[in-house]
């Protein structure tokens, strides 16, 4: 009997000593195999770490400090102000795609890592993220922005895994702790996103959770809890840029931001940003070519791109320089469409009055404004707008509201003025207003132009083609203060006007220094008078009456 037991304990020993073996032989083939595999893929790696294609000339001309941003003169002050102090502020810079945002931003945090008061040192990093590739994901299983939490679940056999561990990986608001976290288009972020990244803005820190995690569980290691119970460190300055409007991007964000706007670059601007690479690449090209560029190019990323595109079919050509019709050829084939710059010119015209207007990012832009008024017979009269937004959809946080466009008010106004003030009765004529631009205009700050044109048509004044103007016109001939004169001052020298109107209230300090003369005005009686230069009263009454 015992021999059995002896025979049956030696059989089932063999039979375990046998599976185990056989386990150490597995366990040796795969690690084997994962060696070979690893040993491959190093390799193969390496191989393509040789490979290098040759640095796009995006990347090459990438601005790399003050300097080599062009016609963003304000923005950057505006960012330097913020950046570079003992106490720097968050910033939102508006803007068009492609105008230097990211490059600006680049530059004021090494500008800021100089300055002896910054809380910024060399060791300040800048971590860009783009908004458009951050997904929104409930479980937070996987957070780039913010960081996530590996939980045993999902780690597989991994070593905090089988210790069952959570495991904190750290998000894009802890990596730039210390430094500056860019996000481009920040206007996509997924609401809660935002939300969240606002509470980190407050606290400073960001506070990771898992069901996995508990306190008492002597396993965890010590930085696993102090990231549960204290946080993950996230000081730092947020940059957010977007391509959006003001009005688009959360007040919450707004409010604790210092904003920024970067306006469009202009022919002279893209022409500078051209100039710079030519001479830096020693690149070939027509005068006649280069002001093409300066013509398609809505952007500084437009510019660089048509002129590496005419640089390649140079080399590929072998041709000896890029010419005009190598950038012919680029647009069509790119599609690009050519930017529109109004030049005034010094003719005197009846009807025709230049206008100011501000366009989303692309600042200010001189708006043309022509009229017509024939005299019809008593009663008989009718008033046309052409070129006018009108009706406005407002969108309010509970309801939407339709309102008459405030372009069409202020014909109104006008015409109420004419009539009381200058007896003009609109019903007795035939009154056509027309806006030529094919930019539907909006705001109060047509009314000025709108005035002007009316009665320069009204009593066959003409009026000065090298002059521009804006202000709101009141019912009672008040000229009432309007937004963006800055911008319309600045575009209106640009197009080459001697003088600009504008109401009083807006008037500062600065535009004294503006190399255009700035006429401040109260009232439309001296609007009258400086561009007829006679009282109004006496020169009406003598047409009326004639
Ligand atoms: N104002 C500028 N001065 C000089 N170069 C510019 C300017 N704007 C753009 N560029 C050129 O275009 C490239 C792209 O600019 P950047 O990425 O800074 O634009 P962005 O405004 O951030 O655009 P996006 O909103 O599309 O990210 C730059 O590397 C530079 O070569």
């Amino acid at each position: 009997m015992n021999g059995i037991l002896i025979g049956v304990q030696f059989f089932f020993s063999c039979v375990i000593g046998l599976y185990f073996l056989l386990q150490l032989k597995n366990t040796k083939q795969t690690k084997t195999n994962i060696c070979r595999d690893s040993d491959e893929k190093y390799e193969k790696m390496q191989r393509m770490r040789c490979i290098r294609l040759t640095e796009p000339l995006t990347e090459k001309m990438r601005p790399h400090d003050e300097a080599d941003i062009i016609g963003q003169e304000d923005g950057i002050k505006a960012l330097k102000t913020a950046l570079c102090s003992p106490n720097p502020q968050h910033i939102l810079i508006y803007g068009s795609p492609g105008v230097g945002k990211t490059a600006a931003a680049r530059i004021a945090l090494e500008m800021a890592k100089q300055c002896e008061m910054s809380p910024f040192n060399s060791k300040s990093k800048f971590v860009e993220i783009d908004a458009t590739t951050l997904r929104f994901d409930e479980r937070s299983v996987a957070d780039p922005l913010m960081g996530s939490v590996h939980d045993p679940i999902y780690q597989g056999a991994g070593a905090y895994g089988q210790a069952g561990v959570p495991q904190p990986k750290p998000g894009a608001v802890t990596k730039a702790h210390g430094g500056v976290l860019f996000i481009d288009e920040i206007g996509e972020l997924h609401p809660i996103q935002m939300n969240k990244l606002l509470k980190v803005l407050e606290d400073r820190k960001v506070y990771l959770e898992s069901a996995y995690y508990s306190p008492y569980d002597e396993n965890t290691p010590t930085y696993v809890h102090d990231v549960f119970k204290n946080g993950l460190p996230a000081d730092f300055r947020l940059i957010g840029a977007t391509t959006r409007s003001r009005e688009e991007i959360p007040s919450a964000l707004r409010s604790r931001c210092v904003e920024i706007f970067f306006k469009d670059l202009d022919e002279e601007e893209i022409m500078k940003i051209i100039d710079r690479i030519i001479a830096k690449e020693h690149m070939p090209i027509e005068d006649t070519a280069k002001e093409m560029i300066t013509q398609y190019a809505a952007n500084g990323r437009d510019a660089v791109s048509i002129l590496q595109t005419a640089y390649n079919k140079m080399l590929y050509e072998h041709a000896s320089t890029i010419a005009k019709t190598d950038v012919e050829w680029i647009v069509k084939s790119g599609g690009y469409t050519p930017a529109l710059h109004k030049k005034l010119n010094t003719g005197y015209y009846i009807g025709k009055v230049n206008g100011l207007g501000v366009m989303g990012h692309s600042g200010g832009m001189v708006l043309e404004v022509e009229s017509i008024a024939q005299k019809v017979g008593t009663g008989k009269g009718k008033v046309n707008i052409t070129g006018v937004i009108e009706e406005e959809e407002l969108k309010m946080s509970t309801s939407k509201a339709k309102r008459k466009s405030m372009a069409y008010s202020s014909l109104e106004n006008v015409l109420t003025l004419l009539k009381v003030k200058y007896n003009v009765d609109y019903e007795d004529y035939y009154i056509h207003v027309n806006y030529p631009s094919g930019i539907p205009v909006d705001g109060p700050s047509a009314g000025i132009t709108m005035f002007c044109s009316l009665y320069s048509a009204l009593f066959e004044e003409p009026v000065p083609g090298n002059i521009a103007m804006t202000g709101e016109v009141t019912i009672n001939g008040n000229v009432y203060p309007v937004g963006g004169v800055s911008e319309k001052i600045r575009a209106a020298k640009k197009a080459g006007a001697r003088a600009v109107i504008i109401p009083k209230e807006n008037m500062q300090e600065t535009f004294l220094k503006e190399d255009i003369e700035i006429i401040p005005v109260e009232t439309v009686t001296e609007v009258i008078e400086y561009l007829w230069d006679m009282p109004i009263t006496k020169k009406a009454e003598n047409i009326l009456h004639a």
